[in-house]
């Protein structure tokens, strides 16, 4: 199997100050992933690499950079989960750690459990040796603006254009093995304690290798009534390619309770799709050597990618630009 892996930096309003960073962070993100499977690494290895190098980067809300809840503290959710035996570990609003998603990936693999939240997935991490790092480091100048001017929260679908910045990972390794992660600071000026879908199995993410792998990114509460996660992965076991899936359900959520998102999915044949209802949603994916990538609806660049021989690392290749535009 031709590894394959696809990356989402947030549905929603992408504004023109972290258009660039968006798009230099997926296209960073898909690429570290891509070493790892080109290397003969696991999907779960790849997704979570892909992921905790979003978390670092400070233009997503996801680890630094994350928004802050309505008492001006950043609480994340996150959610990993592998394809080959459906095993999953997440943990909901956790403070003061800097990877979310390497958390739970110890609560999958460390415990006979699926989700950790607050305080117990704090004793949970000191357990593990995660060091705790002070709260203030998760939070940036531009958060911490949002906060202070957006005193309502961003709950309302119908309203959801602000610019959330979720993340996550899709991706299938040269066994066949397909895995998901994704992880969030959630919404802006939450209430204390409030669990996103980004920590819900089904609905934040979901994977099997039986059809294929999604993580998705949007108005949490409206994709958690749909189960979105699992509801694009039944109507692909009905025989849809994964841009119908996706679209046939962000289409529902959108009539159904009026919320809007994006998803990324990969197939156990290794086809892929990156949608949304919003405006925007940054994405990236890396397939044979190619990168792709884009934030409005229609828009696609195409690079090649090589490997440095740095490391593997994988590389855009400058002098073989294939750059277009056109409808996905
Ligand atoms: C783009 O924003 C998000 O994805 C937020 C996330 N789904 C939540 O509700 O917690």
């Amino acid at each position: 199997m031709k590894p394959v892996i696809v990356v989402h930096g947030g549905a929603g309003r992408i504004f023109k100050d972290r258009e660039e960073g968006a798009r230099s962070g997926v296209t960073t993100a898909a690429l570290k992933g891509y070493s790892i499977l080109k290397q003969g690494g696991s999907a779960l290895d790849a997704v979570e690499e892909a992921v905790t190098s979003m978390e670092d980067d400070p233009h997503f809300n996801a680890g630094c950079g994350s928004v802050l809840n309505e008492k001006g503290e950043v609480e994340m959710d996150a959610i990993i989960m592998d394809g080959k035996n459906l095993a999953s570990g997440a943990v909901s609003a956790v403070k003061c750690i800097a990877n979310p998603i390497k958390l739970a990936r110890l609560v999958m693999e460390k415990t006979e459990h699926m989700l950790l939240t607050d305080h117990g997935a704090k004793l949970f991490a000191k357990a593990m040796g995660v060091p705790e790092i002070p709260g203030e480091k998760l939070i940036t100048e531009r958060s911490r603006e949002r906060w202070s001017k957006n005193l309502e929260p961003d709950s309302n679908p119908q309203e959801f254009k602000k610019d959330p910045g979720t993340v996550g990972a899709v991706a299938i390794d040269n066994e066949g093995n397909v895995a998901c992660a994704t992880s969030t600071g959630g919404l802006t000026n939450k209430l204390v304690g409030r669990v996103g879908d980004s920590a819900c199995i089904g609905s934040g993410g979901y994977a099997d290798n039986h059809v294929g792998a999604t993580s998705t990114t949007g108005h949490g509460e409206s994709m958690m009534k749909v189960v979105l996660a699992r509801l694009i992965l039944y109507h692909m076991e009905q025989g849809m390619s994964p841009a119908e899936a996706a679209d046939t359900a962000l289409n529902y959520m959108k009539t159904r309770v009026g919320g809007l998102g994006g998803v990324i999915v990969v197939s156990n044949s290794g086809d892929w799709a990156a949608r949304f209802s919003t405006k925007q949603m940054s994405w990236a994916t890396a397939k044979d050597d190619q990168l792709q990538y884009g934030i409005y609806t229609g828009e696609i660049h195409t690079s090649s990618v090589c490997n440095s021989g740095d490391e593997e690392k994988w590389t855009v290749q400058q002098d073989k630009d294939l750059s277009l535009h056109g409808a996905q």
